[in-house]
């Protein structure tokens, strides 16, 4: 009897030492921990910045016969510091869901190696996908909080595109901010005066505007002092991480270039740190500016919002018909040709723009065929 009462009482005690073990060793660990944020994403290497440093007595210290960054003789040892806002190049641990840029991550660095770990990835408030050449949708970005779309008078603008923009930032639930640029290619009088009738592309804008969706105008290459340089954009960029969308040659690198001179240049220091370098111009990177901003530039993301929307995407992206829906004499009203449709009676009592019915039910009818194929 008593035997088994002390055996029972050991299994007690070695479980509790267990796990006594277990707290130490994930308390030691998480101590070590830095917060980081994925910066560019190639394969299963990523490039992490420092967003944070390990507790300072816990902080590793660098050997005495070490060299930063590089191997001089033999007789010293590899050691990388870990400073604030660098960026390492890291693996992740197996069981993470795939990462991209944009992420933040908590990671650990090891000095010894120059390389990292990330070991857990924060809740994201958006994901940016794209479908691969499979059709499949693949993540490309997260916590992207601003969609900029670029449009400008040449290329003519499509504003059925922009309706499509619209509705996947809606769906991705992510602000989307309207910027008309090259205003150099808009007559002078036009911009000045209220009257915007003749002038198709200041039209456009006005009718995005009076929706209630934020717009501006610019200029790429404007003068300082002019109200239309690209730097009036930054106010409306605080804090936040963004994307620029749009037709091609309607100016968005021009602007990101305007916005951070040192954008290219920022490409290539990364580029120089990664054996993969070459990879770099065509994969996603986030590039951060003015200490609190950042700017997500990827070619796929370029066409964010082109591929197949849901039908329910769809008409939830066009805020201002939402009321109306449910109202047609007809359930299953395509809002076309029928009697009744609350839609097109809205439209003709100009309550709504026939222009952006036009626009969703073209939409609707789209998705609708790619649903057939
Ligand atoms: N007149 C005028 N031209 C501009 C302005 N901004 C850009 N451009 C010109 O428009 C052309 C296209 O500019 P980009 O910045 O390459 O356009 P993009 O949208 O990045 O094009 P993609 O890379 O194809 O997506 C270039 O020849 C620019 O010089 C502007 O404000 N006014
Ligand atoms: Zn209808």
């Amino acid at each position: 009897m008593a035997l088994i009462r002390k055996r029972r009482l050991t299994d007690q005690q070695q479980r509790r030492i267990a796990k006594q073990q277990k707290n130490r060793q994930e308390e030691f660990d998480a101590d070590f921990d830095i917060e980081g944020l994925v910066v560019q994403h190639y394969g299963r290497q990523l490039e992490v910045q420092v967003c944070s440093l390990p507790k300072q007595e816990l902080q590793p210290q660098q050997p005495e016969n070490s060299n930063n960054n590089h191997l001089n003789s033999e007789s010293e040892v590899f050691w990388r510091p870990i400073v604030l806002g660098e960026i390492w190049r890291c693996h992740t641990r197996t069981n993470l869901d795939s990462l991209v840029t944009g992420d933040r991550v908590t990671w650990q660095a090891d000095p010894n190696t120059g390389l990292g770990v990330i070991t857990a990835i924060h809740p994201r408030t958006s994901l940016l996908s794209r479908p691969d050449r499979y059709h499949k949708l693949k993540p490309v970005a997260a916590n992207v909080s601003l969609i900029v779309i670029v449009f400008a008078p040449m290329p003519e603008p499509s504003a059925m595109l922009i309706d499509r923009y619209l509705v996947a930032c809606h769906d991705a639930d992510i602000q989307p901010l309207l910027v008309l640029n090259k205003a150099d290619l808009l007559q002078s009088n036009q911009l000045q005066s209220d009257s915007v009738e003749s002038e198709p592309t200041l039209q456009l804008l006005k009718q995005y505007q009076n929706l209630g969706y934020d717009t501006c105008i610019s200029q790429s290459e404007a003068d300082e002092d002019s109200p239309y340089h690209p730097k009036h954009l930054l106010e409306k960029f605080t804090g936040q991480t963004v994307v620029f969308v749009g037709q091609s040659g309607v100016g968005k690198s021009s602007l990101i270039n305007t916005i951070i001179p040192d954008a290219a240049q920022k490409t290539n220091i990364i580029s120089e740190n990664s054996a993969l370098g070459q990879h770099t111009t065509t994969s996603t990177r986030l590039i951060q500016f003015n200490e609190n901003s950042a700017i997500i530039d990827s070619p796929g993301i370029r066409e964010f919002g082109l591929w197949h929307l849901s039908k329910d995407a769809i008409l939830s992206g066009f805020p201002e018909f939402v009321d109306y829906y449910g109202q047609c004499q007809f359930r299953n009203c395509t809002h076309q040709n029928e009697k009744n449709c609350a839609l097109q009676l809205a439209a003709e009592e100009d309550k709504v723009d026939q222009r952006r019915l036009d626009s969703l039910i073209r939409l609707l009818n789209e998705s609708s065929e790619s649903e057939k194929i």
